[in-house]
């Protein structure tokens, strides 16, 4: 039996306390120990900035314009992106830290960054500002709190929907299967995926999706929607990000079924743009009204800057607070009329806390990726129907948890069929728990894969998914050679390739931290060399770079390995695992890292991650790391070893070989 259902959201509440106080003390520690001319290098900052020009978005925001105070100039490299909330300071000579405001980006590119706040900058501010990145857990936690709270009063209250039974009670989730699918509406599905669309269309209350790498998951959901949608009922469509919200609205988008995007259009790819909230406001026949409104308010700001006295000011803020009134309550209508009438609303887990969706009821809620997302995050959006189909796969990365930094994550498996409330971490996804307490009952896997060469999918899919993939005929035998301009050598006609640094003593380093301590961070130079050897090696076969990427587990060899590849080839792309999830290239160079005298692997333990690691590739896979570090006492690894000494290529590396010379 499940632990108690109020004992297990006290626990998740608690958790999330202490991932916001993690939250909290990580920012501190950025703020304290950096400076801001540190935190622009780190790509956390833009600072010199100056005020280009103000005006008005959707829900009556200020959109305020930046640039660089220098005339024609550019923002350094940065990692700032749309909907990252931002810090915005004043940063005019003064030291007067009054007046800074947190925003969202909306928009960014070389040299305008437009950012989104809730009203205008405060009266008496100068031009020149600075922007700093800020964690959105604050955000994204205070909904989720919020989101198990009213879980906590639906508990108490003994509401009887059933959803509640089946994912806190542990009653068993019930399927009809008498509701049969007439009409294939898109008669491509292979027969994993039409079994899994029969499972979620016949689900009273659950149904789970699991999509191992590259089986098309995106494409069953697609179908399971629209055969929602053709029987009649209303769907709220959800991911954890904004790109899993994307990739089904742009999959949706052709079938002309009234749907809305509700977020910040800023990312939305060109083909869903008019299926954004904000586009479809504007093109609608109260549109016109609005546009009206908003025009008075961008002429009242672009009044602002030329009134010098106190007085004017403050009459200008005072029509501007007018307008806006008027402007959200005019579009609150129109907003209620468009969101009323769709039969599909996509937004992120946590956008479904938005006014926009106040009052609003769905006949079932979807959710992609949802072994990435948190159960809080997932309550979000739960709240609002009484039947959900989970999509995702365990068997790669859970979402990230600051403050859950132990190996309990990696035996969570353990954890998530365990009774005692004190056990759970935040990582146990409502995927993983809904997988331990109904069993494989409750979902359909989806078992051909149309990423892999056969060799490259044999290890995970014997390993993680009980040997169940198979290839389909277009992928299984695909390798580099078969490209146009590639050329065949020893490289390009392998799929699977291990480069073995055992013995060369290239033994890996720790990075410092910000304090200038030992981090948790490592790198390792010897296998770098070999990486931008085999780099190398397939550029002059006639692979392009872009279709090679370079992943690692440790953010400290990332930063190594683009000290030295970036120049040569800007084209590559090279990253950490576990920012590589959902993707795939054609080339892809895992570099372990892990190289010492004691077996020490650290967060290689979880395989999850070497899992995400192994299945991005399309037709080549090539492994460097130290044998002997990752097996001395890692049966996993062993056996991988083993393996691939059976059925891939092996080659060891020469210790007095650094990569660079032929
Ligand atoms: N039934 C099918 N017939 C032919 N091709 C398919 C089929 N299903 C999926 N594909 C192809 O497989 C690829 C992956 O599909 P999709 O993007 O839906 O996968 P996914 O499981 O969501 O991916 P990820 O591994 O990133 O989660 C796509 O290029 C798609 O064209």
């Amino acid at each position: 039996m499940a632990c108690p259902p109020s004992l297990f959201v006290a626990r998740q509440l608690e958790l999330l306390e202490r991932e916001r106080e993690e939250a909290i003390a990580q920012t501190e520690l950025l703020r304290t120990c950096r400076s801001p001319q540190t935190l622009q290098r780190h790509g956390l900052a833009l600072l010199a900035l100056q005020v280009i020009g103000a005006r008005t978005g959707l829900g009556g925001q200020c959109l305020l314009e930046l640039g660089p105070a220098v005339a024609g100039g550019r923002f350094p490299p940065h990692q700032i992106r749309p909907n990252d909330v931002v810090l915005i300071e004043r940063n005019d000579g003064t030291g007067d830290a009054s007046g800074s405001k947190s925003g969202v980006v909306w928009r960014i590119s070389d040299a305008r960054l437009i950012v989104a706040l809730d009203t205008e900058l405060p009266d008496g501010w100068g031009d020149r500002c600075r922007v700093a990145t800020q964690p959105v857990y604050s955000t994204v936690l205070g909904r989720m709190r919020r989101s198990l709270q009213r879980l906590q009063r639906r508990i108490e209250e003994n509401d009887a929907a059933t959803l509640l039974d089946v994912l806190l009670r542990g009653h068993a989730p019930r399927f009809d299967y008498r509701v049969k699918i007439e009409q294939w509406l898109d008669p491509s599905l292979n027969a994993s995926q039409r079994a899994a669309v029969q499972l979620a269309i016949s689900a009273d209350h659950l149904a789970l999706v699991h999509g191992p790498p590259g089986t098309g998951k995106t494409y069953t959901l697609t179908e399971i929607i629209r055969q929602y949608v053709q029987r009649g009922k209303r769907v709220l469509v959800c991911g954890p990000s904004n790109l899993s919200v994307d990739n089904l609205a742009e999959r949706l988008a052709p079938h002309k079924i009234p749907m809305v995007r509700l977020g910040h259009p800023a990312r939305a790819l060109p083909s869903i743009v008019e299926h954004t909230l904000d586009a479809q406001t504007r093109n609608s026949d109260g549109g016109a009204v609005l546009v009206d409104v908003r025009r008075d308010m961008d002429a009242a700001l672009a009044r602002l800057p030329r009134c010098k006295k106190h007085s004017e000011r403050r009459n200008i803020y005072n029509e501007l607070r007018q307008l806006r009134k008027e402007y959200r309550r005019r579009e609150a209508k129109l907003v209620e009329e468009l969101v009323g009438n769709a039969r599909i609303i996509l937004c992120t887990l946590s956008g479904a806390d938005s006014r926009q969706l106040q009052g609003q009821t769905f006949d079932v809620v979807v959710i992609d990726e949802a072994a990435q997302a948190l159960e809080a995050e997932c309550w979000i959006a739960m709240h609002r129907a009484n039947c959900v189909i989970l999509a995702g796969d365990h068997r790669q990365l859970p979402p990230t948890v600051l403050s859950n930094r132990t190996r309990a994550s990696v035996e969570r498996s353990v954890l998530a069929t365990s009774k005692d409330p004190a056990v759970f971490t935040l990582d146990v996804t409502l995927f993983d728990r809904m997988l331990a307490q109904h069993g494989d009952t409750v979902k359909r896997m989806l078992s051909t894969q149309y990423r892999m060469h056969q060799d490259i999918m044999a290890f995970p899919s014997l390993r993680f998914y009980a040997n169940e993939l198979t290839a389909d005929d277009a992928v299984r035998a695909r390798l580099l050679s078969d490209m146009p301009g590639v050329d065949a050598t020893d490289d390009t006609t392998i799929p699977l390739l291990w480069i073995d640094t055992a013995g060369c003593g290239w033994l890996e380093r720790v990075e410092e931290d910000v304090r200038g301590r030992s981090g948790d961070s490592r790198f390792n130079p010897g296998e770098a060399g070999q990486v931008v050897r085999h780099v190398r090696q397939l550029v002059e076969a006639g692979l392009p770079a872009e279709s090679i990427a370079v992943i690692t587990p440790y953010n400290a060899q990332v930063a190594h390995l683009r000290d030295k590849l970036r120049e040569r080839y800007p084209q590559l792309e090279i990253g950490s695992v576990d920012g590589f999830q959902g993707r795939e290239k054609d080339a892809v160079i895992v570099s372990l890292v892990r190289s010492n005298d004691t077996g020490d692997i650290g967060f290689l333990a979880d395989y999850r991650r070497t899992n995400v690691a192994i299945t991005r590739p399309r037709r080549h896979l090539c492994i460097i790391g130290d044998s002997e570090t990752v097996g001395k006492s890692d049966q996993f690894y062993r056996q991988w070893y083993e393996w691939m000494t059976e059925h891939a290529e092996i080659r060891y590396a020469d210790a007095n070989d650094d990569g660079e010379d032929e």
